[in-house]
């Protein structure tokens, strides 16, 4: 279980955040620490976590790609989205006001979205997370910074023509109430305005990893292959899948 040394932060001003900064202060306060002599703490959490961000617009395949980094790099997919649904599904405080701005195509506020990203996070005996269709804001981006303290490693953006994007969620066909073309015309403007500059902030950082979203599902996922190779942390947990490992590199 990853817990934060809430202590470290307030050593954090915020004159010093810089990118460099950040992340080295980030992957302190990641440190686990021994609560009591009881609570047995394994060696491999006292590292920082991976973090990958998935990014793109709506339809352009974040979650069949991750399902295909899931099978052969095992990083944990934690789903922004997915998330969110299991409040509404759960009639939580906060499960009405979610389903109003998903049938919306707006973004719930950063506040919520984020708990729920590090109560995932904090209980999960992974060091490896997949977080998928976040951060879709620069809000929510900040939030996340401030709240989790941590830096994704890679930032994947899923590049897609818009129509593509538009077919493929209306054929998506899991019943989810923002498939349809009204609110799809809107979370496409929302994509533009919110999540680009989100997308901009990552390039300009050097994080960012596009991938051309048009075509067959391995073909995308031959892309994505050696971003994940090149990283030691995940090599150990390679699950060589001989349909995907014959065109790597
Ligand atoms: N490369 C692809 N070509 C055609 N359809 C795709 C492709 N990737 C995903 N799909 C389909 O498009 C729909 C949206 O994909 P999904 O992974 O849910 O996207 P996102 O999570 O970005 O909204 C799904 O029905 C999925 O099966
Ligand atoms: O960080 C997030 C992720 C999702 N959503 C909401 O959940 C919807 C569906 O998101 P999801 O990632 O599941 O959609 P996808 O891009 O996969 O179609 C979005 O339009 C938003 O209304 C949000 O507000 N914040
Ligand atoms: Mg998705």
């Amino acid at each position: 279980m990853w817990r934060r040394v809430t202590l470290l932060s307030p050593m954090i001003s915020s004159s010093s955040r810089s990118q460099a900064a950040f992340g080295l202060t980030a992957r302190k306060s990641f440190a686990t620490e021994i609560i009591n002599s009881e609570e047995r703490v394994s060696p491999s959490k006292e590292k920082a976590p991976f973090i990958t961000f998935v990014l793109g617009g709506p339809g352009s395949g974040k979650g069949t790609q991750c399902e295909r980094i899931v099978e052969t790099f095992g990083l944990t997919h934690l789903s922004a989205g997915d998330l969110l649904r299991r409040e509404i599904a759960l009639n939580t405080k906060n499960g009405a006001t979610i389903l109003n701005l998903i049938k919306d195509g707006k973004i719930v506020p950063s506040e919520v979205t984020v708990k729920l990203l590090q109560k995932e996070l904090e209980s999960s005996d992974s060091s490896k997370f997949l977080i998928d269709g976040f951060p879709r804001t620069e809000e929510n981006r900040v939030a996340f910074e401030r709240i989790v303290r941590a830096d994704p490693d890679v930032v994947l953006f899923f590049d897609c023509p818009e129509e593509e994007m538009v077919k493929r969620v209306l054929n998506r066909n899991q019943g989810r109430v923002d498939d349809n073309i009204t609110t799809m015309r809107k979370r496409l403007k929302i994509f533009e305005a919110l999540n680009r500059p989100v997308i901009e902030y990552y390039k300009n950082k050097g994080k960012l990893y596009t991938i051309n979203a048009v075509g067959d599902v391995d073909d995308i996922f031959q892309q994505v292959l050696p971003i994940f190779s090149s990283f030691e942390q995940l090599k150990e947990s390679r699950n060589v899948n001989p349909k995907t490992s014959l065109v790597e590199n």
